[in-house]
């Protein structure tokens, strides 16, 4: 085993499961949830920095906020790389998207145009288009079968972010630009994951004709490409033409268009702007869904915290209308509830892997360049320490004794939830007024319960979620059930103006 005085010679690896051959740990790790495995090894090795030998290439997982910390933030400028594949960045088109751009000055200008667009200071600006699709998708919910919310979740995100960045309406089914976005995601769940496909060891393989045995992948790539190229340019397009016609809705596209100087070769700034807008529908439709559905979850299978919950809406807002951002500042137990959805079940596990440009060393290790390094979020938020009873969903661990205050003394599940350093979701302020507005008004309308089946026992959620890059609750049916004659008569005269 690695003892710390090994650690500390120059050129040891940090420690890991060295002593699993390789294809037993990747046999521990196909199963899925290695943000599990990692937390588990961590404390095997008493080490908040792990290395873990995967597919011929170095990995690094830090499990600890300090070492995110040290190396995310305090070395910024070496950190924040990501890995380009052949498969996922050249075959499959993705190369466009900020999100999955290598460090350096292009991903700055996509990043530094998206940052306008979705920083603290102008995100204000949509809560009104927030508010308007939250209250189409409660209208919705009244008359749902019970396994199929989910749809409603889906489209209300598809429809927030289509309609911030292009200011165009979805379609309530088919809509053309939610599905061929959806087409691409599906090539980026497919794809996404580092060492999945073999030509992104042997690049040369990309250049066999498409006809030979085990080029499957060049086919799939044929298939999925179209998608992933034109899921950015048909919503812009659409814009460009409605601001010809002089018929374009305000958004982020039509702000940066109208932006552009007339007297200049605009076709370079054109494709920054519809890449960037391109990525805000990758990054942040399912995001926002799987956030929603831990919600969901969460109020079903903890009855006692959802009453709080509602108990603080009668109290601050009452029952004669739905609730709005100005009340945000009154509700602490509601902000308590936010922070333990995102804490409780973190909707990317592992964030997304960054890439170190060089050599490094930390705490005596050393750190191979172009190692994935990736933080562990799991381990993170629910570390015992900081967050006794980890599992528990209970939002007072964010309050102070008398509930009357958000405590300052705890760790912000924010600092992790959104990812890392220069990386850090963009996005996050739009995901919490996105998240806050559909939570309150659930919560001002709906009991949100497990149905009764025919035997009159309620069908309570099994509490499983997917693996992967996202991590989501399986399906599970709920009843939405308007909670009073008050809550009835606010779904019946829900307003549809912006
Ligand atoms: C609950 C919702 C969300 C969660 C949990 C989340 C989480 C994350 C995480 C973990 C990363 C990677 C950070 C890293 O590399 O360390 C990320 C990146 C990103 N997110 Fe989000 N996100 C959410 C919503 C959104 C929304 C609504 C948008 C768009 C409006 C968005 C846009 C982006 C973009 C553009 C990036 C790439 C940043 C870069 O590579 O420089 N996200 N997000």
């Amino acid at each position: 085993a690695y003892g710390v005085k090994q650690g500390r010679k120059a050129g040891k690896l940090p420690p890991g499961p060295s002593g699993l051959p390789i294809a037993g740990m990747a046999f521990e790790n196909a199963k899925g949830y290695q943000w599990l495995n990692y937390e588990k090894w961590g404390k095997q090795y008493g080490s908040d920095i792990l290395h873990v030998h995967m597919f011929g290439k170095p990995m690094i997982v830090l499990n600890s906020m300090q070492a995110v910390n040290d190396l995310f933030e305090k070395r910024s400028n070496l950190y924040s790389d990501r890995e380009q594949q052949t498969m996922f960045h050249k075959l499959v088109g993705w190369d466009w998207n900020l999100a999955f751009m290598p460090y350096g000055d292009r991903w700055k200008e996509h990043r530094r145009m998206f940052h306008q667009h979705f920083q603290p200071s102008v995100v204000p600006k949509y809560r009104a288009k927030l508010a308007l699709e939250t209250r189409k998708f409660i209208g919705r919910l009244r008359h749902t079968a019970t396994d199929d919310w989910l749809r409603h979740v889906r489209h209300l995100t598809g429809a927030i972010i289509i309609g911030v960045t292009y200011g165009l309406d979805v379609q309530q089914e088919n809509d053309p630009n939610v599905l061929l976005a959806e087409k691409a995601i599906f090539s980026m769940a497919m794809t996404g994951v580092a060492g999945t496909y073999l030509v992104d060891w042997l690049p040369q393989m990309q250049f066999l004709p498409e006809w030979f045995p085990g080029a499957k992948f060049l086919r799939e790539a044929r298939e999925w490409r179209p998608a992933v190229e034109t899921m950015s340019k048909v919503p812009f397009d659409d814009v460009k033409a409605q601001l010809a016609a002089g018929k374009a809705k305000p958004s982020v596209v039509s702000t940066l268009l109208t932006g552009l100087d007339d007297t200049k070769d605009n076709t370079l700034q054109e494709l920054v702007i519809q890449n960037t807008a391109g990525t805000a529908y990758t990054g942040g439709a399912d995001t926002t869904v799987s956030a929603l559905g831990t919600f969901i979850l969460a109020m079903v299978q903890n009855p006692e915290v959802q009453q709080k919950a509602q108990a603080e809406l009668d109290r601050v807002v009452g029952n004669q209308r739905l609730p709005d951002y100005d009340d945000q500042a009154n509700l602490p137990y509601f902000a308590a509830l936010m922070k333990e959805v995102l804490r409780w079940r973190p909707v990317t596990p592992l964030a997304a892997s960054h890439k170190v440009m060089e050599d490094d060393e930390y705490k005596g290790y050393h750190i191979p360049g172009g190692a994935i390094v990736m933080g562990n979020v799991w381990a993170i938020l629910h570390d015992e320490k900081v967050f006794p009873d980890h599992d528990k969903f209970d939002p007072t661990r964010f309050l102070t004794a008398d509930g009357k205050e958000l405590r300052k003394d705890i760790m912000e599940p924010e600092i992790a939830a959104f990812g890392f350093g220069r990386r850090k979701c963009p996005g996050r302020y739009l995901a919490m007024d996105s998240l806050w507005i559909a939570m309150a008004y659930l919560l001002q309308c709906y009991n949100i319960k497990a149905p009764i089946d025919q035997y009159g026992n309620p069908i309570e959620p099994d509490g499983k979620y997917t693996t992967g890059l996202l991590s989501y609750p399986l399906p599970f049916p709920v009843n939405f059930e308007p909670r009073s004659p008050e809550a009835i008569y606010l779904l019946e005269h829900l307003s549809m103006d912006e």
